[in-house]
C-alpha cells in the first residue's frame, strides 16, 4: 500500500500548493488523478517519487519513506513525466542501459510493448517523432514493473489508435501487486479502465473513492422529477442533467467528466 499522511507542500512560503492530503492507495488498482490546471497534480506525483520533499507529512511505500530516497523505494516507484526526452541512443540500447536501474525491468516486455506500438526497434531515439518517442517511454515505464507507476498525462502525443493500444497495455500489465496512478485531463482516454478516482481542488483531495462505490452511491439523471433532490445540475445541449443519490441498489453508469465537474464546480461540497 502507498500511504500518504498529512502531506503538505509549497514552493513559496505562505502559498500552499498541497494541503493536508491523506490517502491510502491499494495495489491492484488503476487510479485516475484529476484536477484543473495548476491544482498540483504534477507536484503530487513528484512528491510521491521523491523528486520533491514534503514540507509536512509523509509518503510511505512498503516500509520506506519517500524522503529517504533509498534504492528499495526508488526501485518500486517509477515516474513518467508529462514530456518524454530520452537520451540519444538506439531503442534496444536505451532499454538495456536504463533498465539496469530497475530490478524488475523486463527487456522482452519492453520490446513487446514497442512492437504493439509498431515501432521498429532498430530505430535510433533521435529519429523518432514526438508520439513515437512517447510510446518508447511508455513501453519502458511499463516494463520496469515498478510496484507504483506514476504517469503524468501519459497519452500526450498519442494518435487515436495508439491510445487504444495504451489502454490494452495498461490492462495487460496491471496486477494485484501494482498501483497505477495516472494524472490526466484526457479522461476519455482511460476512463473505462479506472478503479478509483482522486480529484484535487484547492490543494486538497475533494474525492478519493472507488468507482464501484461511486456508482452505487450516485447516478446521473435527466428526469425532471430529480431536479428537486439534485446534488449538482449541469446544463448542456441535451438539457439539464442531475447528479442524485442512487437509491436503486444497482450500479449506475457514471460519466467521469460529469463527476469531475460536480466535485469541482459545485458551490456546495457534495457529501459522500
Ligand atoms: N518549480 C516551481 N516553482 C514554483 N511554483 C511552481 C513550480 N512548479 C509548479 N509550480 C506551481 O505549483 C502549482 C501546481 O503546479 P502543478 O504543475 O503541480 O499543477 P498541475 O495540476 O500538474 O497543472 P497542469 O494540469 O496544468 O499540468 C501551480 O500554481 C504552479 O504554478
Amino acid at each position: 500500500m502507498l500511504n500518504i499522511k498529512s502531506l503538505s507542500y509549497h514552493y513559496k512560503p505562505k502559498r500552499n500548493i498541497l494541503w493536508n492530503i491523506n490517502s491510502d492507495l491499494q495495489p491492484g488498482n488503476i487510479y485516475g488523478l484529476l484536477g484543473l490546471n495548476g491544482e498540483g497534480k504534477t507536484t503530487f506525483l513528484k512528491l510521491i517519487v521523491g523528486m520533491l520533499l514534503p514540507k509536512d507529512g509523509t509518503i510511505e511505500y512498503n516500509g520506506h519513506l519517500s524522503i529517504e530516497r533509498c534504492p528499495e523505494y526508488l526501485n518500486d516507484v517509477y515516474f513518467l513525466p508529462d514530456y518524454s526526452k530520452l537520451p540519444d541512443l538506439g531503442i534496444e540500447q536505451f532499454g538495456k542501459l536504463y533498465g539496469a536501474f530497475y530490478s524488475k525491468y523486463d527487456h522482452q516486455q519492453f520490446l513487446d510493448c514497442i512492437k504493439e506500438f509498431s515501432i521498429p526497434t532498430e530505430n535510433k531515439l533521435k529519429a523518432l517523432s514526438l508520439g513515437q518517442h512517447r510510446k518508447v517511454h511508455l513501453s519502458f515505464a511499463l516494463a520496469c514493473n515498478s510496484a507504483v507507476l506514476l504517469m503524468d498525462e501519459p497519452t500526450n502525443g498519442l494518435d487515436i489508435p495508439s491510445k487504444a493500444i495504451f489502454r490494452k497495455l495498461l490492462s495487460k500489465y496491471i496486477n494485484e501487486n501494482r498501483i497505477f496512478l495516472i494524472a490526466t485531463h484526457q479522461i476519455r482516454d482511460i476512463d473505462a479502465l479506472l478503479d478509483h478516482l482522486l480529484i484535487m481542488k484547492n490543494g486538497s483531495l475533494v474525492l478519493d473513492k472507488n468507482i464501484y462505490q461511486l456508482s452505487n452511491q450516485f447516478k446521473i439523471s435527466k428526469s425532471p422529477s430529480d431536479a428537486e433532490n439534485a446534488l449538482y445540475v449541469q446544463d448542456d445541449l441535451a438539457g439539464p442533467f442531475y447528479l442524485v443519490k442512487n437509491n436503486s441498489g444497482e450500479e449506475a453508469k457514471l460519466d467521469i467528466e460529469f463527476l469531475f465537474n460536480a466535485f469541482t464546480n459545485n458551490p456546495k461540497p457534495i457529501e459522500l
